[in-house]
């Protein structure tokens, strides 16, 4: 019998790494002596860098940069031998930094992630791979372009901060004054999610109300951000608006398209690649995967789709643990994902779940395993 564990982190309360350890000790006391492997794995959210360092040996280059809401946060990104760097997004923009009472998607900016990029063109990197989801942000990616020289302009020719609310404002694009190493190096992008940047499926009605928006809000960000798409068209002649993983990241997609000519790419597909997924497949009786939630927008890209993609491929079952279930979460069944055992079993609000993440992870490990040992005896009668 041999497993193979690989899980996204439950953002803000277990990592990948940490999951795959309570696995481990799970099978063991449902299958003693089973065999066990374990790869933490990421799409592009909150963990990607520490998955791709763990996987290819980097080192981390921690600094200070502008939080979502311009405060001063402690960040970091990955370096590796030669001119490679990898930056998450989340490190400087994510969503956990922003306490919940004051999370709104008008106020916050990704001018962080620009800081971070441009340390790494500062210190030579040249192939920068950027992880995006898992922000607090939906300014479609002008705070982050803000801190490499560009310059957005309203009607009257001033300059603008590039925080969510400017998108209803912006009038004019100066690249002018772009950080000069943008152009000698290469970017290649990890989407977490394939949204286009606009409409139903887009970036501020998908992922806008997780970030505190309320329908009014999600209303004008959606004018705005409909707005700067024609102006990304009109200005810099990129129409980026149905890219898949355009949305990623409240539209930060988009701008890496246009201003930084970056390859847009699946984030799971890029990290299952770099962490040799499909050789750890060899041998594999069931995987188990997970995500802190899991609703309607696993299937776009989330850990969970593409690892089911890649088992069913080789006809491996695979099962889900997972926080909490949300919205149509079964719609997962149809990308390769056997089964979901949530880790909440009573009730409590989300705030008791979160605390008591490692301890009902833990009970719903044990639980799946049990499962996994009586469906094992079925027809055997
Ligand atoms: N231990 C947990 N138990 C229940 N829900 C959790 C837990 N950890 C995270 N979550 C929920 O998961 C949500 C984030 O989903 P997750 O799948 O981890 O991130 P992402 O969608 O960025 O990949 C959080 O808003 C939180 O409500
Ligand atoms: O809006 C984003 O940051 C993502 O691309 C999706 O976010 P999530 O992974 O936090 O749901």
């Amino acid at each position: 019998m041999k497993f193979l564990f690989a899980s996204d982190s439950f953002k803000g309360t277990l990592s990948s790494e940490r999951i795959t350890q309570l696995l481990e000790a799970a099978a063991g006391r449902t299958f003693p002596g089973c065999e066990t492997a374990g790869v933490p794995v990421a799409d592009g959210g909150e963990g990607t860098i520490d998955a791709v360092i763990s996987a290819l040996n980097g080192t981390y280059r921690r600094l200070t940069v502008h939080g979502p809401l311009m405060e001063e946060a402690q960040s970091f990104y990955g370096e590796f031998e030669g001119d490679s760097a990898i930056i998450e997004m989340a490190a400087a923009s994510g969503l956990p930094m922003v306490p919940a009472d004051r999370r709104n998607p008008l106020n916050t900016t990704t001018y962080g992630t620009g800081e971070l990029i441009r340390d790494a063109l500062d210190r030579g990197y040249r192939k920068i791979s950027i992880a995006i989801g898992g922000s607090a942000t939906n300014d479609g990616g002008m705070g982050a372009m803000r801190a490499l020289g560009v310059r957005f302009l309203d009607d009257q020719g001033n300059e603008l901060e590039g925080r969510g609310r400017d998108l209803t404002r912006v009038a004019d694009i100066d690249a002018s004054r772009m950080h000069p190493a943008v152009a000698q190096a290469g970017f290649t992008v990890m989407c977490d999610v394939t949204n286009p940047l606009t409409g139903p499926d887009g970036a501020t009605y998908t992922f806008g109300k997780q970030k505190g928006g309320t329908p009014e809000i999600l209303d004008v960000l959606e004018g705005g951000m409909v707005r700067y798409a024609a102006l990304l068209k009109e200005k810099l002649g990129v129409d980026v608006d149905k890219i898949p993983g355009a949305g990623a990241a409240g539209g930060l997609g988009a701008a890496f398209c246009v201003f930084l000519k970056a390859n847009l790419k699946s984030g799971i597909d890029t990290v299952l690649d770099l962490v040799h997924f499909d050789s750890l497949l060899e041998g594999v009786d069931l995987v188990i995967t997970g995500e802190g939630r899991m609703d309607w927008q696993s299937a776009f890209g989330k850990v969970p789709s593409g690892i089911g993609k890649r088992c069913r491929e080789r006809g491996i079952p695979v099962a889900a643990i997972v926080g909490g279930m949300g919205d149509k979460a079964e719609t997962i069944f149809d990308y390769g994902i056997d089964s979901i055992m949530t880790t909440i079993n009573g009730s409590m609000d989300i705030e008791e779940a979160l605390e008591r993440a490692e301890e009902l992870y833990i009970s719903a490990a044990d639980r799946t395993f049990r499962m996994l040992k009586a469906g094992m005896s079925l027809g055997r009668k």
